[in-house]
């Protein structure tokens, strides 16, 4: 057997990547960049109206924005919180998904969780039965100190998630993830790799960082990927202490802009065609020709398991 030393000096021995399927049909995708408001009946009943004429507007998928139910704030999250799914805000979102028939990938809200207290970032996922079908908690919580620009702090109250999402949908299935998780690249990643056509991510920059990073780093996941990549944001409302970008955005797997807004509510709609991943993964096949003898493939240490959950594999949790 070849030591890894003596594999690293032949240069003829190239371990390429297998090569990933792609499995997926046509479908609409719609973001609604909602204006949220303080009051919570209202900003479901808003949500209600814009997720139906996405639908009449022909969508089979719409995607609401991080925080859609609270304004975006460490001091909002524990008055706001519900539990899940017996919440009023998943109950809305369920009859919603039904009502419009379409898969609702419904932003995020804080969730309490019963047992324990604690508050998570969390986006619900239905079906157009309106069945909830997955569940993503904030991974990477929202720490960042920028002088002169912002400072937030949402592990002050919130918990992180602990396992990554892909939601089977009758289109291809479909990585989800929450506004800081996009700045991690593995996640897209490992989603890619796990069959995932696009990565959807509800998220809430702001007017120090949206100008710096959000387009970028949706185009930089999507382009590393060959892959779609949606992310959906409040709209921006100047009278509220946290800023929102905006700018809700659609990119397709060659890292180009689909569809996309300003700071105001609107809905957004792109036209998403597996066979265009397909045609992108051919002729840059990066897709394949990935050298996993000179570093780790990510998505081999997760595995699959209910509800669109994505963990460490055990033997690799025991390892840590
Ligand atoms: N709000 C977030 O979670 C992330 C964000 O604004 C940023 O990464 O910038």
């Amino acid at each position: 057997m070849l030591s890894a030393i003596t594999k690293r000096f032949i240069p003829s021995l190239p371990v390429l990547s297998r090569s990933m399927s792609v499995a997926g049909s046509p479908f609409k995708l719609a973001l609604v960049q909602l204006a949220v408001t303080a009051d919570k009946e209202k900003n479901l009943k808003h949500a209600r109206a814009k997720v139906l004429e996405a639908s009449k507007n022909g969508a089979n998928i719409v995607v609401l924005p991080e925080c859609f139910n609270s304004p975006y704030g460490t001091n909002f999250f524990p008055d706001y919180a519900e539990t899940i799914p017996e919440g009023t805000s998943t109950k809305a979102l369920a009859s919603m998904a039904k009502d419009a028939n379409v898969y609702l990938f419904g932003g995020s809200i804080p969730e309490k969780e019963e047992a324990t207290g604690k508050i998570f970032n969390t986006l619900t996922v239905y079906d157009p039965s309106g069945s909830l079908i997955a569940t993503h908690r904030k991974v990477h919580l929202f720490d960042i100190d920028i002088p002169g620009g912002i400072r937030f702090q949402e592990s002050d109250i919130l918990s992180a998630g602990s396992w990554l999402t892909h939601v089977d949908t009758s289109y291809g299935k479909i990585g989800a993830g929450i506004c800081y998780d996009i700045r991690f690249p593995e996640m897209a990643m490992i989603a890619a790799r796990k069959g995932c056509i696009a990565m959807i991510y509800p998220g809430a920059f702001n007017t120090t960082t949206g100008p710096m990073h959000w387009e970028l780093l949706q185009r930089a996941r999507a382009v590393d990927n060959q892959m779609y990549v949606a992310a959906c944001s409040p709209a921006r409302d100047e009278s509220a202490a946290y800023h929102a970008w905006g700018h809700s955005t659609i990119v397709g797997p060659n890292g180009d802009v689909k569809a996309t807004c300003e700071e105001s509510e609107a809905i957004i709609y792109a036209e998403i065609d597996p066979q265009d991943i397909i045609n992108r993964r051919k002729h840059i096949p990066i897709y394949s020709q990935r050298r996993f003898d000179v570093y780790e493939d990510v998505a081999e240490s997760v595995e699959e398991g209910n509800n669109g959950h994505v963990s460490l594999k055990q033997d690799k949790v025991n390892e840590l």
